[in-house]
Formats: C-alpha cells, structure tokens, sequence
C-alpha cells in the first residue's frame, strides 16, 4: 500500500454519487486521499433512488403474493378462508402502501449513505459538475454557486438514463419509465411492458403478483436475450401459467395516450390497447454536455465512455466507472470499477476488472441468478467445458416446500473439472449462486464441491449433487 504521506496530498473529484462513486469515494478516503463528490440528484444515485432499491422493494411485496399462491395445498390457509365458511379470494396488494414503503426505504437508504461519506470526511456538493480540463471539474452548485475544484484525478461516475422512443414518449401518468412507475397510485388495469431484457422482465414479473393483467412485447423468440436459453424458458411457463402474455418477435412502433389509457403498436400494425404502458427499452449514459470530449477522453458510438481494466480514460487523469462506461450495468461492477480506480491512482495494490467472474441476479419470480461463462459460450466452441443440470423439482426440500420451477445448472473444464460457471433458477438464486461465484472466482473444482458437505435437506444440496454427476461424467 502507498504511504498515507503520500495519498493525503492527493485531490479526488469524483462526478456521480451512485454505487461507482460513493464506493470509490469511501475507498480514497481509506487510503488517505482528499475527496470531493459532487451529486446532482441525491447520495445513492439513480441506484438507490430509482433503480435497484424500489424494484427490489416493489418486488418483495410482488414475492410474497407469488408465493402465496403456490403454497395453497400446503395445509396453511388465511383465517375466514371457504373452510371458515366465509370468503376469502386471496391476497390482495395496496400500490399506495407499497410504493410509499419503496420511496421511504430508498429516502433513507440515500441519506445513511451520505451520513456515512461524511462521516469518513468525504465533502459532498450538492450539484452538478462538469469537466473543465483534465485537472478541473466546474460545478454548479444547488445553491446558485459556480466554481472550479482541481484535482489530481478526476472519476466520472454519471450513471445512465432510460431509453425511450421518438414515438413513445414518457408523460408520467399512462406511458413510463421504471423512474415513473411509483407514481402510480392504483395497480394497473393492464400493463404492457416494452421491451423484454432484464429491466422489463423483472417489472412484468412484479406486476403480475400484485395482480395486473400484463402484455410483455418481446422483439425476440425468447425473452431475456442474452441469458441462459433454459432460464428463460422455465420464466416463460411461468409467465404462461401465471396469466401474463408474452408476444414475442413484436417490436413496439408507438406508444400513444388515448382518452383511458394508451394503444401500443406493433412492427405489423397489431394494435394493444392497455391502461398503462412500461419502457424498458435500455439506457443513455449521462455523458453528453460534461465535456468529456473536449477534453479528450474518448465515447464509444453509443456515448459510453471507453475504459481499460483499470478504469482508466483516454486522459491519464480521468477516471471513469459503472453505466456511463457500459463495461457491465451492475451496482456491483460500478462499485468495483470505483474501488479500482481509486487503488490505481492512490497507488494501492490493484487488481483488474474480471467481467469473466461476475455474478447477477435477475429477479423474477423465480429468481435467476448466473456467473462465469455461459452455456452458450460451450455450445458455440468458444470453450470446451461439461454441463449438468438437475432440475429442482427432483430436490426433496424443493418438494417440501412446493418449489416446482427451477434448477441448477454447472459448467466444470473438461480435464481439470474446474467449475467455469453456473446457473441457478429457483426462489433466493441470488444467495444459492455465492458457492458457484466462489468456485468460479477462486478456481475451485468438482471434487472441491463433491467433498464438501451441504445441509440435507437443502436447494444447495443440488449444487453439490450437479458436482458429483460432472465428476462421474469426467471420470
Ligand atoms: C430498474 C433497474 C433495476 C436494477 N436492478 C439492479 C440490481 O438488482 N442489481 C444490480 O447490480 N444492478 C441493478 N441495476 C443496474 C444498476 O442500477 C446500475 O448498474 C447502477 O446504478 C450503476 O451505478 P452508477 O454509479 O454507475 O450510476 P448511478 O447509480 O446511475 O448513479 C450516477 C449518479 O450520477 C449523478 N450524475 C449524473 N450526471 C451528473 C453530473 N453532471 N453532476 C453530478 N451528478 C451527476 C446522477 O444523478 C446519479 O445519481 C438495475 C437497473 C435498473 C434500470
Ligand atoms: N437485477 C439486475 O441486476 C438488473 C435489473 C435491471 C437491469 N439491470 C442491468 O441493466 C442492463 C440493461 O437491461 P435492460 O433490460 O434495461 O436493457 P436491455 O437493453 O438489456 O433490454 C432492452 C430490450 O428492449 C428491446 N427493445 C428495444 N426497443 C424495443 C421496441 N421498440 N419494442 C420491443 N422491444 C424493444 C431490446 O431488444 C432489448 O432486448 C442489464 O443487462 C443489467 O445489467 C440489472
């Protein structure tokens, strides 16, 4: 590690004040260095405020009315159900209560994170900064203020926006980002959600528990594109039992507001008319106007910035980390990005970016979780690896608990046995990943999980039991 001396006369500026740059700042500040963070929108940043933290609140709500439904032949029942005598239709969900719940959570979450950079002695700007020159981020303060702050190293960390379309434009009421749907004061009659990728897939998933009728217009033959082909289907079925309509290879033309709701149309002029309609179409780094180019630090044609494995620019003294890069848009990767940045300036031990072990989580119900290669990567010869997968409906506490969706998936190098990657599909897959993550991310094999020992009767037993079947293929 670099001396203390020698980081304090470092000056940190660092733009954006979600996971990349909060992170980023906590760990300057570990290592000594002067740190100034500048945040237009809140602490947290569109991770905490709009993004990551009210889904995953909303979709907690969503989970336990998912659940409730499949667990009505476990012998439970709500009191005053038909064996009382008296009517009970189920579980119904209140939008106001759930959204006010979301908004409060995230609130306070943004304030414990700013309570904690101060506490570590970061100086938070209420403002927006801009790159001036390479050593120079131009701020224009909440309160009117303007002025210059120099730097040794400069991290831009400015996140993204929602994509929308020329044809389909956010009014906030009846056609919205995943910004605007906690405006929504009743559960919606029937949603359409734009767009299938892991944004419109989580939201659909959500709304479909808390009981509106949803459309999901997909533009491929699968939804989810780019994950795990089988993981999609399993989320497809589901979709089908649970009453939500995929319309797959449909590209929404327009979405437009009519007198009670909207229409959406289709490539092919099919027509939907719903009460509200999603878009969840992608991201737009928050990179136009901040002077990046003028300075010379080079944009991909898509606006991101360009980055190495260390979070470096084009401009020795511009950092840049998490969606505005576009490397991977995950809170954990923009956190490490930042980490990484600032252990590279202050001169700390670094350890490039391995995108090859990071693990995600998408979270429908069921939840899919994945790391390391995937199971396309085999099938197109880009890597030479076994595969198993058990399917969760053969795992006795999977029975016990009515888990009839889901599996876990192991990819181990031929030879070694060297576990490479992993899928799992099933309920909290974001916490059964954490063995696989390990595995892949410390080169652990087969055998390594076929010794140790798993709870009986647990879902991870199915992990250890994938790695003994890989361990017989192998043998
Ligand atoms: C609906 C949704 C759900 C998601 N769920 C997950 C999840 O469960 N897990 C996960 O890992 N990832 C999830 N993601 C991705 C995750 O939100 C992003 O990867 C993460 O927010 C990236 O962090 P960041 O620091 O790069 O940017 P952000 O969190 O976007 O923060 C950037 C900040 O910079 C500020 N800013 C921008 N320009 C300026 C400027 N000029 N001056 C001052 N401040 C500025 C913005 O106000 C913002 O606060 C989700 C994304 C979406 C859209
Ligand atoms: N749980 C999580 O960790 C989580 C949750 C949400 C997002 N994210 C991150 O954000 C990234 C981006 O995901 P995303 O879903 O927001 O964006 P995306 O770009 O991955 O998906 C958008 C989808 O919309 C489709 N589309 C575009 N225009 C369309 C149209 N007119 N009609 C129909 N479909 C259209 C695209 O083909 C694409 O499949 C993810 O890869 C993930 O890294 C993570």
């Amino acid at each position: 590690m670099s001396s203390i001396t020698e980081s304090l006369k470092k000056k940190i500026v660092i733009i954006g004040a979600g996971p990349g740059g909060y992170e980023a700042a906590l760990h300057a500040r570990g290592l000594g260095a002067e740190v100034t963070l500048v945040e237009r929108q809140g602490t947290g940043g569109a991770a905490v405020l709009t993004d990551v933290v009210p889904s995953k609140t909303l979709i907690a709500s969503a989970d336990t009315i998912h659940r409730f439904h499949e667990v009505q032949d476990l012998g439970v029942h709500l009191v005053g159900g038909p064996q009382d005598g008296t009517e009970i239709e189920g579980l119904a969900a209140n939008l106001q209560t759930i959204n006010a719940r979301l908004l409060r959570l995230a609130a306070t979450q943004s304030r414990d994170i700013r309570r904690g950079l101060e506490k570590e002695g970061v100086q938070v700007v209420d403002g927006t900064g801009s790159i001036a020159d390479p050593n120079t981020v131009h701020v224009k303060a909440e309160d009117g203020m303007e002025y210059d702050l120099t730097a040794d190293a400069i991290l831009v960390a400015v996140g993204a926006h929602p994509r929308t379309l020329p044809s389909a434009q956010p009014d906030g009421e009846r056609i919205l980002t995943w910004t605007q749907v906690y405006n929504m004061e009743e559960i919606p009659e029937h949603l359409v959600v734009v767009g299938s990728g892991v944004t419109g897939a989580e939201f659909a998933s959500a709304y479909n528990g808390l009981g509106a009728k949803v459309t999901l217009v997909s533009s491929r033959d699968q939804v989810l594109p780019g994950e795990d082909s089988d993981a999609a289907d399993v989320l497809e079925n589901v979709f089908e039992r649970r009453g939500l309509t995929v319309v797959s290879r449909s590209r929404a033309e327009a979405v437009e507001r009519t007198d009670d709701g909207v229409v959406v149309t289709l490539s092919g002029g099919r027509k939907i008319a719903a009460s509200h309609g999603l878009l969840a179409v992608g991201s737009i780094p928050n990179t136009e106007g901040l002077g990046l180019e003028e300075v010379g630090v080079k944009l991909e044609d898509s606006g991101h910035i360009a980055v190495d494995r260390v979070s470096r620019t084009s401009v020795p003294s511009i950092y840049a980390a998490g969606d505005c890069t576009g490397v991977l848009p995950l809170a954990s990767v923009a956190a490490m990005q930042g980490r990484i940045a600032m252990a590279h300036v202050l001169g700390d031990a670094v350890k490039p970016l391995r995108t090859a072990v990071v693990a995600s989580n998408i979270f429908t119900s069921p939840e899919i979780a994945s790391v390391g290669i995937s199971e396309q990567a085999i099938k197109d010869g880009s890597f030479s690896a076994d595969v198993i997968k058990l399917d969760l409906a053969t795992n006795a506490r999977a029975k016990m608990m009515k888990v009839e969706d889901g599996f876990v998936k192991l990819f181990a190098r031929k030879g070694p046995g060297t576990i490479v990657g992993g899928v799992v599909v099933g309920p909290r897959a974001s916490e059964l990943i954490f063995a696989i993550s390990v595995a892949v991310s410390k080169g652990l094999t087969v055998d390594d999980f076929s010794e140790t020992f798993t709870v009986y009767p647990s879902l991870s037993g199915s992990i250890s039991e994938a790695a003994r079947r890989l361990h017989h293929l192998q043998s």
